[in-house]
Formats: structure tokens, C-alpha cells, sequence
């Protein structure tokens, strides 16, 4: 079933042909003889070292120098040889946390789900580490020094977005905490004395924390570690709907608790005493800063250090601090030198940061030329319509977009465009800023992700077409559409308009396609909007929308630089 973008009546007189014509043949009549071809394919035709230079010269220009992101390759005693251990099995993790993580991955990883819905018989593989992980591991598994066994590890751990660094850290906190546990109880059946150990709590006490910053990715985190239970281990999440008092009366041990640094600041006003407050983290022995890059700058650092120096001030014994980000920014870098200046960081990254996967088809869309006469409303609905009608995805009930903006300002002004123009009818728009209400982010994430079929009904105009492509006008874009134009397999369309709000860590169910409407302020924020699809290594479509003025060099010179896997620092 398709969907005409531009209702003929309304459509500009340049529109008109490619609407009637279903965009195909008549695109490509249209293109020979009007459109030029796209500025980045000029570029491609530049020797490869000069283009390059000028790409990250420009680069650091477009995005001004502070929030540009550092060169790794300038920064000391980096961890990132990965070595020739390969799988879980070659690590000193507990049988039974490695049996639990592997099942975990397959059960739930993006990688498997895709793979299970396009090729079932791949699911039968057993997963193996990520080099992130390899290189994770190999660290904080080594083995404590003997002579002074609190002494603070400081471990920061930097990777590509989408690499597996969650697991990176989650699988040795757990192999740690697992490990304190079984140390805690004497010989014999240790499951049935661990139970009885903690039942035998009066007070609660925490173990482990990790900050994040959005209610978002708590949920996302406590959602990964949903069936930690049967490794005999607890988690608790302070968010937006959880009470401190809640926690506090659990009196039970809290393994690892999810929350962020205001929240967990909070805890010592609801303590009421210091001994309380001191009963509840003076347990906390390993402490987790996920998305530091987001956590250690300036809005949330104040915050972030009021908790850290909490745990540590008043325990004494926190062993091991992992800080988890996936872009090092020269602010970030900066602020981490000067907080653990007196210790030693152990510096874990992966050869592949600030890199955009090669898997990813980046593409940039010059929204000055005709027919999109300088409207990136236009180019964006150009853009739906494609992602809607070519062969991707075929499988897919639903078909996924991601439309990123700088501002929330424009969310809604785009959310009220698409939903108004009744040729977006059949597709499901959703739209989430800071203004949303925690509850309703919540809830439309939950919309947005899940993978149910769309009402029966919501695409009614069904129009047959012989065309094999569409062609994203005035540019070199060409889609292969769905060969099946029987309305009851064809996929439905689900955009989500948002913020930065969402490009940091979210792992979307099965979302193959993102629109950058603006060109990102930072390079920070471009690798994690991007970051948003083609994760752990899977295929996936951007869509950067230039207009007038922006397509500088490092923009149009995007693609090709995805495509050499130049590093954007
Ligand atoms: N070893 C593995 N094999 C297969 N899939 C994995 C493996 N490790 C993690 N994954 C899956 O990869 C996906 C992305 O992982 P994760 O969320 O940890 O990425 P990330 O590096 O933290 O990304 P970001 O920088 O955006 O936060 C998840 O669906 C996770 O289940």
C-alpha cells in the first residue's frame, strides 16, 4: 500500500510529475536532465589524503574546539590491543555468570533478534565477546593485589556506540559481587546459606551502584538485568516513580542499584540519620558512571562527583570505579584528568571509537535544490515516503524512523507538520521532548518500541505501481521499493521526532533508519545520533538533511568518510 506524500493539489508544479508518476521513472526522466549530482559524489573524486585532512580540519571547524572530540591517538597508556582470546570461555569468569550472560545475549541482543527474524538457523551460534568486552575483561578480571585489596581501581572504558559496552562492564560487576557472595558464606550447599544469609538482613544495604543520566536508561539497565534473580542476586532502581523510603525499608541487601547522581544524592536527606545513611552505602564496594561523556560534563558534574565522593567518603571501601562512555570529548577528557588526578586510570578503548560503522548507509540530502526548493519539511517527508516504500525491512511488520532535531522546539513544530498532512494518515507519529512528562516518555517509548502491527485500517489509500525504485529527489538516493504492494504485507511506518534527549545510550527495537533534520552541534552529538541504528554491527540508514548553507565540506564529505571509517576527532 502506498502512500502519496505531497497531495497533488497542494504540491508545487515541480512536484506534481513525481507525484502522479509515484516518484520511480519519472525521477529518474527528471534527474538526467535537471538534477546535478550530489555535492559529496564531486568530492569523492579529490585524492583521498587531501579530502580526508580537509574532513577533520573542517570538522573540528563546524563543531568549534571544546566540543570537539579528542584524538585518541594523543592520549597516554590507551589500553586497546585486544588479543587472541575470543571467547567467554577464555576469561576467569564464574561458570555460572558466563552460562547466564550467554544465554542473556542470545535471548535478547539486537544481533539475535535480527537474526532470528531473517535467518533462525543463526541462533543455534553461541556468542562471543566484543572487542570492548575482550578488552574490559581482560582488565578488571585481573586478579586484585593481594597486599592491598581496597585499594580504588579506577577504570574507564571508551567505545564506539553500539559495541557491547554495557556487558563490558555489567559481566565482571556481577562476576565480582557473585564472587564477595559465595566469599561470604561457609562451605556446603552455598546456594541455600546465601538465601538464608539474606534473609536474615534487618537493614538494607547496597553493594554496587551505577549512575546513569535519564530515566530511560534506568529502565532500559534494570530491564537487562531483569532476571538477575536466578544468579541469587537482587537489583533496585531509584527513578522518577521510586521512593527512597521505599528503599530504605526494604532491609534487605541491594546488590546493584540504578540510578541517577541526583537521585542517589537524595538518599542522605531521607536517611534521617547519618547511621542509617551509613548502614546503606557503606557496603557499596564497586560504583559504575555510565555515559560519563554525558555524566562527567558541565551540567550533571557537580552531581555526579556529590555522589561519587559520598560512597567513597563514607564507606572507604569502594574497590573498583568504572567510568563508561562512548565518545571522549577533550571537555571530558579534561574533567577526568583533573577529578582522579592523583590516581591512576586504567584507559580501556577501542580502536573503533569515534567512528561511524561502515555497516551504516550514510547519506546527505541537499535540501537548497530542487524540488525541495531549500525545505527540510519537504526533504524529510521525501524521506519517510522512501524508507516507506523500498524493500527493506521486508520481513518487518513495522518499519522504525528516528528523527533527530537540536532543539524541542522543532519537535513539535515537525510532530504537528506530519500529523496534519493527511498523506501521514496510516503512519504512527510520536514525538518526546524534556517537556513530556517522565510517565508519558515512558509510555511512548514502549509504543514506539514495541512490534505489534498497526491497526488494520491505518493505511487506506492503496495505489498500485509497476516503478522498482524511489528516488529521494535531487540527490543521488535511490531505494529499491517493496516488490509486494499487497496491503497486507506491506510494512507500517513508525517515526519518533525527539532530542538529544534520546541519542545517548537507547537501544531501539529493531529501528534500521534515522533522520538527522539538523546537522548535530557537536561531533559528539553526531556519533551518538547516528549511534542510535546499525548497532553491534547490524545494517542500517541515515538520512542527514543539509539546507542552504550547510552543506560545508566535512558534511557532504560525511558519507565517504563513513565509508573509509575516518575517525571524526
Ligand atoms: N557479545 C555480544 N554478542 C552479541 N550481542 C551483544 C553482545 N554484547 C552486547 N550485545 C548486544 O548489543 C547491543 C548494544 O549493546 P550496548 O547497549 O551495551 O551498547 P553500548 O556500547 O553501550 O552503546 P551506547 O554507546 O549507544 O550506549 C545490545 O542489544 C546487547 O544486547
Amino acid at each position: 500500500m502506498l502512500l502519496p506524500v505531497f497531495p497533488k493539489s497542494r504540491l508545487p508544479a515541480i512536484f506534481r510529475g513525481y507525484a502522479t508518476e509515484k516518484y520511480g521513472g519519472r525521477f529518474n526522466k527528471f534527474s538526467k536532465k535537471r538534477i546535478s549530482p550530489a555535492p559529496s559524489i564531486k568530492r569523492q573524486s579529490k585524492p583521498k589524503k587531501a579530502r580526508q585532512h580537509e574532513f577533520g580540519d573542517t570538522l573540528r571547524h563546524g563543531f568549534g574546539e571544546l566540543n570537539g572530540l579528542a584524538n585518541i591517538d594523543k592520549i597516554d597508556n590507551v589500553k586497546s590491543n585486544v588479543g587472541v582470546r575470543s571467547r567467554f570461555l577464555d576469561y576467569k569468569i564464574l561458570e555460572e555468570v558466563r552460562d547466564f550472560f550467554t544465554k542473556e545475549i542470545k535471548q535478547y541482543s539486537l544481533l539475535y533478534q535480527h537474526q532470528k527474524i531473517r535467518e533462525s538457523k543463526q541462533t543455534e551460534d553461541n556468542p562471543t565477546p566484543t572487542d570492548i568486552q575482550k578488552l574490559a575483561f581482560s582488565e578488571i578480571l585481573k586478579p586484585r593485589n593481594s597486599k592491598n585489596p581496597y585499594e580504588l581501581r579506577i577504570f574507564s572504558i571508551a567505545g564506539e556506540t553500539g559495541c557491547g559496552k554495557t556487558y563490558a562492564y555489567m559481566i565482571p560487576l556481577i562476576n565480582n559481587l557473585k564472587t564477595d557472595q559465595m566469599n561470604k558464606v561457609n562451605d556446603g550447599d552455598k546456594k541455600k546459606k546465601i538465601v538464608e544469609y539474606n534473609e536474615n538482613f534487618t537493614k538494607t544495604q547496597i553493594n554496587s551502584v551505577i549512575l546513569l543520566p535519564t530515566n530511560e536508561l534506568i529502565e532500559q539497565l534494570y530491564d537487562v538485568l531483569k532476571n538477575i534473580s536466578e544468579l541469587g542476586l537482587t537489583v533496585s532502581k531509584l527513578n522518577f516513580e521510586n521512593k527512597v523510603e521505599d528503599l530504605i525499608a526494604l532491609n534487605k541487601p541491594v546488590d546493584i542499584l540504578v540510578t541517577t547522581p541526583v537521585k542517589f544524592n537524595a538518599i542522605k536527606n531521607y536517611a534521617g540519620s547519618s547511621q542509617v545513611y551509613r548502614k546503606l552505602v557503606s557496603s557499596i564496594k564497586y560504583c559504575v558512571i555510565d555515559e560519563a561523556d554525558t555524566l562527567l560534563d558541565r551540567s550533571f558534574l557537580s552531581d555526579t562527583m556529590t555522589s561519587f565522593h559520598q560512597i567513597s567518603n563514607m564507606s572507604g571501601m569502594v574497590k573498583d570505579l568504572v567510568i563508561v562512555s562512548s565518545t571522549i570529548s577533550k571537555l571530558f577528557n579534561k574533567n577526568l584528568n583533573e577529578v582522579f588526578k592523583n590516581n591512576n586510570i586504567i584507559k580501556i578503548c577501542s580502536k573503533r571509537i569515534h567512528r561511524i560503522s561502515k555497516k551504516l548507509d550514510m547519506r546527505v540530502i541537499d535540501c537548497n535544490m530542487k524540488p525541495f526548493r531549500n525545505s527540510k519539511m519537504n526533504a524529510l517527508k521525501q524521506c519517510l515516503y522512501s524508507i516507506y516504500c523500498d524493500n527493506t525491512e521486508a520481513d518487518l511488520q513495522v518499519k522504525k524512523v528516528l528523527v533527530f532535531v537540536n532543539e524541542k522546539e522543532s519537535v513539535s513544530k515537525i510532530y504537528g507538520e506530519l500529523c496534519s498532512d493527511d498523506a501521514f494518515k496510516g503512519y504512527e507519529i510520536y514525538k518526546i521532548t524534556g517537556e513530556n512528562s517522565i510517565e508519558d516518555r515512558m509510555q511512548i517509548m514502549k509504543d514506539f518500541n514495541s512490534n505489534d502491527a498497526l491497526l488494520e485500517d491505518a493505511l487506506s489509500t492503496n495505489q498500485k505501481s509497476s516503478d522498482k525504485t524511489v528516488k529521494i529527489p535531487n540527490s543521488n538516493i535511490k531505494l529499491n521499493k517493496s516488490s509486494n504492494n499487497d496491503s497486507t504485507s506491506q510494512p507500517r511506518l513508525k517515526v519518533l521526532v525527539t532530542t538529544d534527549i534520546l541519542s545517548r545510550g537507547i537501544n531501539f527495537q529493531q529501528t534500521s533508519n534515522s533522520v538527522l533534520y539538523d546537522i548535530p552541534k557537536t561531533t559528539a552529538d553526531l556519533v551518538n545520533r547516528v549511534g542510535r541504528v546499525g548497532r553491534i554491527g547490524l545494517p542500517g540508514r541515515v538520512f542527514m538533511l543539509a539546507a542552504k548553507g550547510e552543506s560545508k565540506g566535512w558534511v557532504t564529505g560525511l558519507p565517504k568518510a563513513v565509508k573509509n571509517g575516518t575517525p571524526l576527532a
